[in-house]
């Protein structure tokens, strides 16, 4: 069993993350930290009758004790968007939430695993990168950023189209990143029978709506912000993937996730090979004992999908680069 650290453990995504979290056998301690509220959440959370012990860590005085021990430490801490906005304009507030956190984690639990919610993610998994190499104790193989939500997502709009019942087990791929164009879902990779329902239009539309998912909620939330429940659900399910591999030797378990490409030097040079040399990549990934034990090779792409990872680059490259430059440029 392990310590789970979530930071922003009182957000619309923190909270039901944490009554997720609350819930996995593989949890033997949950701290939880934010600005506000916490000890509120905390209180609560600590009466529901499973064995994790649920502690509460309000304000940067208390943020040590949240980390200190931490083996998984899961941040959707920062701003989210209201509609009209990008994942990027969220840049200004999130990137400095996200490394000064990652500051803590580096120096309180550096052999943690850092499971990166906050957005924009294209740019704060680098962040935390870098503020991990500047402390000297970066593994790439311990850092990801969460992007399961988009392959939720794609299984079930799938599924929606094709009048079938939404299943993990038919398990879209999506690669690249986690903002509109730089979201590539796989549907060549869906089982052979749904994917001949696909005609072209139906496809391109599918592919739409998975890229603009975030949006359709943002949307339909109307200022008070964008995904949490199906967030909490999706970070939830890539928690407990990660704790499968680590804390029960669990084989074989791969999720997405948006990874330094260097957590698998073979692997990753192929990758990189196929995305105009990318530092990170959203691919899936096989977890093992150490974090990341191999990235999966995008493989044969159909000629769409192709173009979509054309697309996709230059944006990711100045995303990646924003990140990397914030934190040269920050007195740490
Ligand atoms: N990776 C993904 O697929 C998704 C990412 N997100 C992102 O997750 C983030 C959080 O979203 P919500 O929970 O809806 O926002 P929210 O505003 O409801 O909650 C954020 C929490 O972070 C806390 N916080 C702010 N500064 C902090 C700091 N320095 N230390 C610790 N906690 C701090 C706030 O007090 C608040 O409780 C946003 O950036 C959003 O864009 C949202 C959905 C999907
Ligand atoms: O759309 C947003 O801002 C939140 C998010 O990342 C998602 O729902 O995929």
């Amino acid at each position: 069993m392990a310590k789970v650290t979530v930071l922003g453990a009182a957000g619309g995504i923190g909270q039901p993350l944490s009554l997720l979290m609350k819930q996995s056998h593989l949890v033997s301690h949950l701290a939880l930290y934010d600005i506000v509220n916490v000890p509120g959440v905390a209180a609560d959370l600590s009466h529901i009758d499973t064995p994790a012990l649920v502690t509460g860590h309000l304000g940067p005085d208390q943020l040590g004790d949240a980390l200190k021990g931490a083996q998984l430490v899961i941040i959707p801490a920062g701003i989210p968007r209201k509609p009209g906005m990008s994942r990027d304009e969220l840049f200004k507030v999130n990137a400095g939430i996200v490394r000064d956190l990652a500051t803590a984690a580096a120096t309180h639990c550096p052999k943690a695993f850092m499971c990166i919610i906050s957005n924009p993610v294209n740019s704060t998994v680098p962040i935390v990168a870098e503020v991990f190499k500047k402390h000297g104790v970066y593994d790439p193989k311990r850092l990801f950023g969460v992007t399961t939500l988009d392959v939720v997502r794609a299984n079930t709009f799938l599924a929606s189209v094709t009048g079938t019942t939404p299943s993990n087990s038919t398990r879209v791929p999506v690669v690249g990143g986690h903002a509109g164009v730089t979201i590539i879902p796989l549907f060549s990779r869906a089982p052979a029978s749904l994917r001949s329902q696909l005609p072209e239009q139906q496809l391109k539309d599918l592919t739409h709506r998975v890229q603009y998912g975030g949006d359709e909620v943002v949307k339909a939330k109307d200022g008070a912000g964008s995904a949490t429940l199906s967030m909490a659900f999706a970070g939830a399910r890539f928690a407990n993937a990660l704790l499968r591999a680590v804390v029960e030797g669990a084989s074989g378990v791969v999720e997405p996730s948006f990874v330094p490409l260097e957590a698998d030097p073979l692997n990753g040079e192929t990758v990189k090979k196929d995305c105009d040399n990318l530092e990170f990549f959203a691919v899936e990934v096989e977890l093992g004992a150490e974090g990341t034990r191999r990235i999966h090779q995008l493989g044969e792409l159909s000629p769409y999908e192709k173009e979509m990872v054309r697309n996709a680059t230059p944006e990711l490259h100045a995303s990646i680069k924003k990140g990397i430059e914030f934190v040269a440029a920050s007195k740490l």
